[in-house]
């Protein structure tokens, strides 16, 4: 049986090129990039030239680039340093950001701050007006996802950036799921803090980055040795930052081929989608990403679902990939206000430039029989 991967916004495979890059610095260049030896210095200019490549992903100075262990520790340091700057006020965060904004940013809490969330409208998109009034005086930080990795819903990013700007509030965004899959440019968008994960794209898992704008002055999170110039303490993961730094070069030149191959795929699924009775697309008049669509079959609960699409080759996700194998709605659904059943159900298939038409008609009649199946079942 041949098996189809469609979970690519839980983790996508190395990028043509990637392990290639890797290799040596898993293999004879063992050098730490602190050491003032040959080896280090050479350790040392890989780690810059992976800086600039992922700094052209986002249009940022490599100077701005830090590398973290990924997207969860790139976002938790940049909450944790509302704590080290303030001694009280409030958190503003998007009601549908990933557990791994959310939760720290809640975490807050414990050390007298406020934490608010900011809800998304129906169409899962955060109003430009609902931020403003709930920014005051009191606001220390805004954290609102560039693009969700459920819905693959898209904010208006630059325009929430600038009501911080004016309100003189940092402003953080998750770029985790919009990178490489959209044109970022983190010095025209306005944003202060942007968090970024290579897995998600074409690089390794367990590497990440916190890119921050030099008009910020945010502290550290991790202390010791001083590396990433006394931002972010700890050996270099130079292989990791290599394989980052390569999938980050070839998706900035594949970006136009990625969007045009995945937005087919997505249309191809969601017109084969219309036509089985009782699916409802999750946010489908919004700007989305175009590699993702989430969706649910009525009558069906996810794990269900995903079990029986898993035996005929299969996988897709329920969701946010921390979220699996738990049976609560997800939260970003129930803050577009769907309700608990039919959130139950929800199936995200997120696609690749590896995936084809073929495996989207596929996966179609697949679901399809899944369908028919239960509505034969249901009247019989
Ligand atoms: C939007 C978003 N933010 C953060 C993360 C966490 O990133 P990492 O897996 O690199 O820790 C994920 C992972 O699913 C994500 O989708």
């Amino acid at each position: 049986m041949a098996f189809t991967y469609l979970d690519n916004n839980a983790g996508a495979g190395l990028a043509e090129g990637v392990l290639d890059a890797m290799l040596p610095y898993l293999q004879q260049q063992q050098g730490n990039p602190s050491s003032s030896h040959r080896f280090g210095r050479f350790a040392h200019s890989a780690l810059d030239k992976a800086r600039q490549q992922v700094a052209n992903l986002v249009n940022a100075d490599p100077s701005q680039v830090i590398f973290t262990s990924g997207g969860t520790e790139a976002n938790n340091q940049a909450i944790a340093g509302v704590a080290e700057l303030f001694h009280d006020g409030k958190v503003l965060v998007s009601a549908i950001e990933h557990p791994a904004m959310l939760e720290p940013a809640q975490r807050l809490t414990r050390h007298g701050f406020e934490f608010e969330l900011i809800p998304v409208n129906p169409a899962g998109i955060v109003e430009a007006d609902t931020l403003t009034d709930m920014i005051d005086d009191t606001t220390r930080l805004v954290s609102v996802m560039w693009a969700n990795n459920e819905t693959g819903v898209i904010q208006d990013i630059p325009t929430l950036a600038s009501i911080c700007k004016q309100k003189g509030v940092p402003f953080l965004c998750d770029a985790v799921q919009a990178a490489g899959k959209l044109e970022l440019d983190f010095n025209a968008s306005g944003v202060d803090m942007m968090t970024l994960s290579a897995h998600k794209f074409g690089g390794p898992k367990g590497i990440g980055a916190l890119i921050v704008s030099p008009d910020l002055e945010w502290p550290s999170y991790i202390l010791g040795g001083g590396q990433e110039d006394d931002k972010r303490s700890g050996t270099e993961n130079v292989a990791a930052i290599v394989g980052f730094g390569a999938a980050a070069e070839y998706v900035t030149s594949h970006l136009a081929e990625y969007q045009q191959h995945c937005q087919q795929l997505r249309e191809a699924l969601e017109k084969r989608l219309h036509d089985i009775p009782g699916v409802t697309i999750f946010a489908e008049q919004s700007q989305r990403l175009p590699n993702t669509v989430f969706f649910a079959l009525q009558g069906f609960d996810s794990d269900t679902m995903l079990m029986a699409l898993d035996k005929q080759g299969f996988a897709v996700s329920s969701g946010s990939a921390c979220g699996t194998g738990r049976q609560t709605p997800s939260h970003v659904l129930k803050a577009m206000e769907i309700d608990d059943l039919t959130a139950l159900g929800a199936v995200r298939v997120s696609f690749s430039l590896q995936n084809t038409v073929e495996q989207v008609e596929q996966l179609a009649t697949a679901l399809a029989k899944e369908a028919e199946r239960f509505n034969h079942l249901m009247n019989r």
